[in-house]
């Protein structure tokens, strides 16, 4: 019995490691039921092992016993009714069966009453499930709606302010180069306007989704920034892996190939303009300045004709744009 007992330690700590994943939780919430059951059913063989057949006062004490014993179990229980009957009917059942067989009418009463409160006990245990069950599931949802973007599904704009704090925290406590692309799309009021909200709508999706097909890393985050602004942050990557990552998002802008008659020049597809800045070890730095370093650098790509790259980096506390690494459609 102790022994299940601090088993069920390390299969807490895993479900609370698991907690925001409903698949994991099933599946550790199936590994507590068995444990449960295993326990329970020590707890029914010990009806039969331990107690004396014919003796009413022990039968009386051991019976009040279980019931108090199976009440802290439906305390420990309750946020699972499966686990809770998987303990409570092991317990039970053979402690119903003991008091019938002796077959007095005073032992009757009392598994009558046992069976009862067993009855009662899951009853009541139900909507206490229930309702917290619905309050996780409301919890993961909010957490869903604080952190994501209605439109495209992508990380909304507070998710990625915490997550870029978090994550120069920890390039600069490792030492390792943090990088950020912001990326807007090119013309897009013409486009809003030639085609109509909604399918300006339907674009961003698009576009979104291409980029999110560049997001291969565990830890990048893609987000979307702005209205037609889209930001990307990449742990350990450096100022030509961040050039390499730009000629794929390109690529699969062009790919895409959503046509967009209403822009100005002779272009006749959607195209985006993109800034890019790296956080090296020696050059500190904090989200504002990160965030301006890829803004200016974006607003440069915008200034020379848009459909480009333009790449800022600190030098001695100075600010310089590099010349455009690619032109994403010519
Ligand atoms: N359909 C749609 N349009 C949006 C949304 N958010 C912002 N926009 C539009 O995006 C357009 C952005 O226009 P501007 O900031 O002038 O930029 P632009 O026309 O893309 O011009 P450049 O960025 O200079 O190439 C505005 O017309 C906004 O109404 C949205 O969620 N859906």
């Amino acid at each position: 019995m102790i022994l299940i007992s601090v088993a069920r330690v390390p299969l807490y700590c895993q479900y609370r490691r698991h907690e925001k994943d409903i698949a994991h939780c099933e599946r550790w919430g199936l590994y507590f039921a068995a444990m449960a059951a295993l326990q329970g059913s020590l707890y029914g063989v010990a009806w039969f092992a331990f107690v004396p057949g014919g003796d009413q006062f022990f039968l009386s004490v051991v019976c009040l016993w279980v019931m108090g014993l199976s009440a802290c179990a439906v305390v420990g229980y309750a946020a699972h009714p499966k686990t809770l009957l998987s303990f409570f009917a092991p317990v039970v059942v053979p402690g119903t069966v003991l008091l019938l067989m002796d077959g007095s009418e005073r032992m009757q009463i009392l598994a009558a009453a046992l069976f009862l409160y067993g009855v009662v006990i899951l009853l009541a245990a139900a909507p206490v499930y229930r309702s917290i069950v619905q309050s996780i599931e409301l919890n993961l949802r909010l957490r869903e709606l604080s952190e994501k973007d209605g439109l495209t599904g992508l990380a909304n704009r507070r998710h990625f302010d915490e997550t870029l704090q978090k994550e120069l925290d920890r390039a600069l406590r490792n030492e390792q180069p943090l990088s950020l692309l912001l990326l807007d799309i090119d013309h897009f009021k013409a486009y809003n306007d030639h085609y109509g909200h909604v399918s300006g709508d339907h674009c961003l999706r698009l576009v979104s989704d291409a980029i999110a097909g560049c997001v291969r890393r565990s830890g990048e985050l893609l987000a979307r920034y702005g209205g037609e602004e889209f930001a990307l942050l990449l742990p350990n990557t450096d100022k030509t892996q961040l050039a390499a990552t730009v000629e794929r998002l390109q690529a699969a802008i062009r790919e895409s190939a959503i046509p967009h008659a209403g822009r100005p020049d002779r272009l006749e597809q959607i195209t985006v303009s993109i800034g890019g800045t790296t956080v090296e070890r020696d050059y500190p730095a904090n989200p504002e300045s990160l965030i301006e370093n890829a803004d200016t650098a974006l607003y440069m790509a915008k200034n020379h004709g848009r459909n480009q790259y333009y790449f800022y980096c600190r030098r001695s506390g100075q600010l310089a744009a590099e010349e455009p690494l690619a032109v994403a459609i010519a």
